[in-house]
């Protein structure tokens, strides 16, 4: 392939290439400078300036003339010979025989750079297990055939940040990589949906892969759903007073309620502080809880879970959470996961709380379970589990925790990993989630973001050096992103598919499937 420029100087962290006229080098495109004995590097284009050889006065002459309309064609000197493009650019892998490592010295001076050809990623097409894939390598805006997968039995549990400003394509990745996931065994996907946008309900979605036994998808609207839908019935039962924890705030007056309740109702300790049962002390005789504090928890648990009592009897406005069914599903659900299933939940009927609280039962119980089985040596056996929620700052945020502890989902984030068990978390706003938990979040997906202060977040928190990536961040388009882990060697530049097109792709590959024997051989 031609050369598009020369390397005309700069240092290890910036290179200077003065592209060849025409050439037309983008921010962001990947270039290739081969040294004789078939290593190379790949550099990546970080900026571009004009350069000019004209002394400053006499440019601005030529253009005023120019501008006065007194001699358009007024050539002071050679266009092409003087004003030319510097493009800025920084090595991001040098190629040893065919091995890939992190640049240590500079490609040779006057080397002539070349465009990205996939021949050049031929380093990346070694077998990974358990391939997750995101998408095509990227170069600037132009897409190669290169594809990038991570590992996801290694990815998953060391947690999965996907930060993106709204419209950038974040649902659409998600359900590309579920979509991806249904493939690959023993992994069981916990995916808490507020917009009820993977099962694809109305449009194309998880429902339409060929592997629907690994689909198990629970929502409130069964009777609205084709195919097969689980209806999302959870048993005031199922609640115990720690899954509040971090997600609901009560006044140390209604946790002394709550556990008051607990002690007396066990199970039912919700529905009798919604019926307004009466404890007793010891005497027998006065109240223990205030009437006052006994009225704001009925009405939290009314706002919350959508319980009141009408004329002596418990209703459920909503129908998710219920006293007389729904005692199997969260037990059902964790099997599901257990067993490697992908468990979607419609919680778009949910308020926010509940969406969590509903996420808080079933994380918990997982999370204990899978602390037993590593206590019991059992942990190999059983299948990595990965949990998708939005809006992470809602568990994850700075003042959330410190306002009201830890959540089992910050939880997670912290120790999830020693239990196989990880996040996919979601967010608009990094700055909002602390550093601990963030330098934590082992592989990132980073989409467009227009906000220079999360910028600067990501960038600090990435697990390659992207000081240099700001402005590329800025002017990622949807789709576009960068993958930045510490299982890539590099800050991956990525064009994610439209999920519609992938889907297409794959649902006619699988039809178009040759027969394992022809007529003939039949
Ligand atoms: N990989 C892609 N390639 C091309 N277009 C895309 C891609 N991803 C998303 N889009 C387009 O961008 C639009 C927004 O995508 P998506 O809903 O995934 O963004 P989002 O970041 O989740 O937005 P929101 O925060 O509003 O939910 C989609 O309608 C889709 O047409």
């Amino acid at each position: 392939m031609s050369a598009i420029g020369q390397i005309i100087g700069g240092e290890t962290s910036k290179i200077f290439i003065r592209e060849r006229s025409g050439s037309r080098i983008e921010l962001g495109d990947l270039l290739v400078a081969e040294e004789d004995d078939g290593n190379y590097s790949i550099l990546q284009v970080k900026d571009l300036v004009y350069h000019s050889q004209v002394p400053q006065v006499m440019r601005e002459l030529a253009s005023g003339i120019q501008l006065e309309n007194r001699g358009s064609q007024v050539e002071f000197l050679d266009e092409e010979l003087r004003n030319y493009i510097i493009a800025e650019a920084k090595t991001i892998l040098q190629i040893r025989n065919g091995k890939p490592q992190l640049p240590k010295r500079l490609p040779k001076f006057f080397t002539h750079v070349r465009r990205i050809e996939d021949d050049d990623l031929k380093f990346l097409k070694k077998e990974i297990e358990d391939p997750l894939y995101l998408g095509n390598v990227r170069s600037g805006s132009k897409e190669l055939k290169t594809k990038i997968h991570v590992n996801a039995r290694e990815a998953i549990p060391h947690h999965i940040l996907i930060p993106a400003t709204t419209g950038r394509g974040k649902s659409n990745l998600v359900k590309v990589m579920l979509w991806e996931l249904m493939d690959i065994e023993n992994i069981g996907m916990l995916v808490l949906d507020p917009h009820d946008e993977y099962y694809g309900r109305n449009e194309k979605g998880l429902k339409d892969h060929p592997n629907q036994e690994k689909l198990r998808y629970y929502t409130p609207e069964i009777s609205k759903v084709e195919g097969e839908a689980i209806s999302l019935n959870i048993n005031l039962r199922s609640i115990r007073p720690e899954h509040f924890d971090g997600i609901v705030e009560f006044t140390s007056a209604q946790k002394d309620a709550i556990k008051l309740y607990h002690n007396k109702f066990e199970e039912n300790w919700i529905q009798n502080i919604i019926r307004g049962e009466k404890v007793e002390n010891q005497e027998g005789t006065k109240e223990k809880v205030s009437p006052s504090t006994l009225s704001v928890l009925q009405r939290k648990f009314d706002n919350i879970l959508g319980i009141y009592e009408e004329e002596g009897r418990l209703e459920s406005r909503g129908g998710v959470f219920t006293t007389d069914a729904g005692d199997s599903t969260i037990k059902d659900i964790i099997k599901s996961l257990e067993d490697g299933e992908i468990v979607i939940i419609d919680t778009s009927r949910l308020m926010g709380e509940a969406e969590l609280l509903v996420g808080s039962i079933i994380v918990g119980a997982l999370f204990n379970k899978y602390q037993k089985y590593k206590a019991e040596g059992k942990l190999e056996e059983k299948p990595i589990i990965g949990i998708v929620i939005e809006e992470a700052p809602r568990v994850l945020g700075k003042e959330v925790i410190e306002r009201q502890g830890h959540n089992i989902y910050s939880t997670i984030a912290r120790e999830g990993r020693k239990f196989n068990i990880g996040l996919v978390a979601i967010t608009q706003l990094v700055t909002l989630i602390p550093r601990t938990i963030l330098a934590n979040m082992n592989t990132k997906i980073i989409l467009g973001n227009e906000m220079s202060q999360e910028r600067s977040e990501i960038i600090a928190s990435a697990s390659q050096d992207l000081s240099d990536d700001n402005r590329a961040i800025a002017s990622l388009d949807r789709g576009e992103a960068i993958v930045t882990s510490i299982f890539t060697k590099f800050a991956v530049p990525i064009k994610i598919p439209l999920f519609e097109e992938h889907v297409k792709d794959k649902i006619s590959e699988t039809k178009e499937k040759p027969p394992l024997l022809s007529p003939e051989d039949l």
